[in-house]
């Protein structure tokens, strides 16, 4: 799937962003499947708006969004639904974990979601100790560290089939081993996959082979 920006602005910061330049914003960017992508961009310049603007979980911006052509405020929400299960995987900054299930039933409300999953309870299982999280499986996910918690959204994230994964500050609260090793799970992912990834951070680092830098 190829996901196209056209010349979008967000409204609250319109003023800001257009005063300086970007490559993103007011520009017509298309992000080719399989591209690994990288947006370093200081606090406040608008990282998460733009996960949620693609997502289309914002829609206070100017401009459109495609998927593959189609613009994302035309899609019907079954139409977003399936997109969401089968081309588009995220993990949020605030990683929207439900607080009350414990971290398995976090990723199991994902994975069970298709009729039939696209990984395997054992998947899940090895994902887990690769990641050191399989001891807080059973455990609330609201009583979970919040490294701890930023393993199993990943977990999460990649327990379905997709095209484009987005993620944002995904190994904010991770030391530099464990985000070697959930860098190292992802990149995998998605070569499996031949998918793409959208990632953006506040600093550079060298997790992933990026196939592209943007400026936000
Ligand atoms: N709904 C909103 N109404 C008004 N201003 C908003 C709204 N959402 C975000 N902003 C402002 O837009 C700017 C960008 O916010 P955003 O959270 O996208 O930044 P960010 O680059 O992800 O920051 P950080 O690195 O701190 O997470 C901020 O100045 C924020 O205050």
């Amino acid at each position: 799937m190829t996901i196209t920006l056209d010349h979008i602005v967000p409204t609250p910061i319109r003023e800001k962003v257009l005063q300086r330049s970007s490559q993103i914003w007011n520009q017509q960017v298309q992000l080719h499947a399989s591209e690994w992508i990288k947006v370093k961009a200081p606090s406040g310049t608008g990282k998460t708006t733009l996960h949620h603007i693609i997502w289309h979980l914002r829609k206070d911006y100017t401009g459109n969004v495609l998927y593959n052509d189609q613009p994302v405020s035309a899609l019907s929400q079954e139409a977003l639904a399936g997109i969401r299960q089968t081309q588009l995987s995220v993990v949020f900054q605030d990683l929207r974990l439900f607080g009350q299930l414990t971290a398995l039933e976090n990723i199991e409300l994902k994975r069970r979601m298709p009729a039939t999953p696209y990984c395997s309870s054992e998947d899940v299982q090895a994902m887990a100790e690769r990641l050191g999280v399989a001891h807080v499986l059973h455990q609330q996910a609201a009583t979970c560290s919040y490294g701890e918690q930023q393993r199993i959204a990943i977990i999460r994230a990649l327990v379905q089939p997709f095209e484009w994964l987005l993620m944002d500050e995904p190994f904010s609260h991770l030391d530099q081993q464990n985000t070697a090793k959930a860098a190292a799970l992802i990149a995998e992912a998605c070569t499996q996959r031949k998918a793409g990834f959208l990632l953006t951070d506040l600093d550079d680092d060298q997790h992933f082979s990026y196939t592209r830098y943007l400026q936000l």
